[in-house]
């Protein structure tokens, strides 16, 4: 189980993330909303460790991992959907998520591994490609693609990597409409096995309503309502003061 307790970072006198606590369950989708500079991105961060929290812990089944680097969170299962940037652009769409299944694997980049390996790894990442629609564009160079099909590899990367807890952040922003669905069914197929915790911040609330098991709201840095998303979505406070028309949606 992952939970964040009292957490908090403060830029200058601006507490971005203030005081938050929260538990999250395997098996859960938990999506984080609240309107724009309410602080998610910023939990996220503090959560994956690209950012160090100013006070407060996070733990991760019982561990305290406040002090560990975002390496050191990822290797204990912590799985987020980075962007394209700082991953590999001048790699193919292929080679990306070969990479990620290789380093899940365990095998390195080991020059002598037998053909056989290789090829099962190879194997491996056309499946999370063809899970995510990408097949197409194996070959293409990650930089060269569009950013639609950009933020399909981030979520094939993440795939690849087999992490306990997924986090996704806006995981369809940017997308045309007709390339939505691939990515919120990979989010549905995910939680479909049942064993995964996943959050998500997502501004898009149809998206939100149709995933989540559970909302949690945060506004100017604090959690404000956390409850089921007809509890959250319907409860007068949310919809006017936080989510205003976008509840609507
Ligand atoms: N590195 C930073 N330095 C200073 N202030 C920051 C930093 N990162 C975030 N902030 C501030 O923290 C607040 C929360 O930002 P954050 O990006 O987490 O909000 P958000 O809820 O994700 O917003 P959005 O929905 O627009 O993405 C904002 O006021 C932002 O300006």
């Amino acid at each position: 189980m992952l939970e964040t307790q009292d957490l908090t970072i403060r830029f200058g006198g601006h507490a971005a993330v203030n005081g938050v606590t929260c538990a999250f369950q395997p098996g859960t989708l938990t999506s984080i909303v609240g309107p724009n500079g309410a602080g998610k991105t910023t939990y996220f961060n503090l959560i994956s460790g690209q950012l160090p929290a100013t006070a407060g812990k996070v733990r991760l089944n019982g561990h305290d991992i406040t002090g560990y680097g975002a390496p050191h969170r990822a290797r204990l299962g912590l799985g987020r959907a980075f962007q394209l940037t700082n991953l590999f652009p001048n790699l193919t769409t292929l080679e990306n998520v070969r990479l990620a299944v290789q380093v899940k694997s365990g095998k390195g980049l080991d020059l002598f591994s037998r053909a056989s390996t290789h090829r099962e790894l190879t194997d491996r990442a056309r499946e999370h490609l063809a899970a995510v629609s990408l097949t197409d564009r194996a070959d293409t160079v990650a930089a060269t693609l569009p950013h639609g099909d950009q933020r399909k590899l981030e979520v094939a990367i993440l795939l690849a990597l087999e992490p306990d807890i997924f986090m996704f952040d806006e995981p369809t922003a940017g997308m045309s409409i007709d390339e939505v669905p691939t990515v919120l069914a990979i989010i549905a197929a995910i939680k479909k096995r049942g064993d995964k915790t996943i959050l998500l911040v997502e501004h898009k609330m149809d998206v939100v309503r149709s995933l989540s098991d559970r909302i949690v709201v945060l506004h100017q840095g604090k959690l404000v309502a956390d409850g089921n998303p007809n509890e959250i979505i319907n409860s007068d406070i949310v919809r006017e003061a936080y989510l205003g028309g976008a509840a609507h949606a």
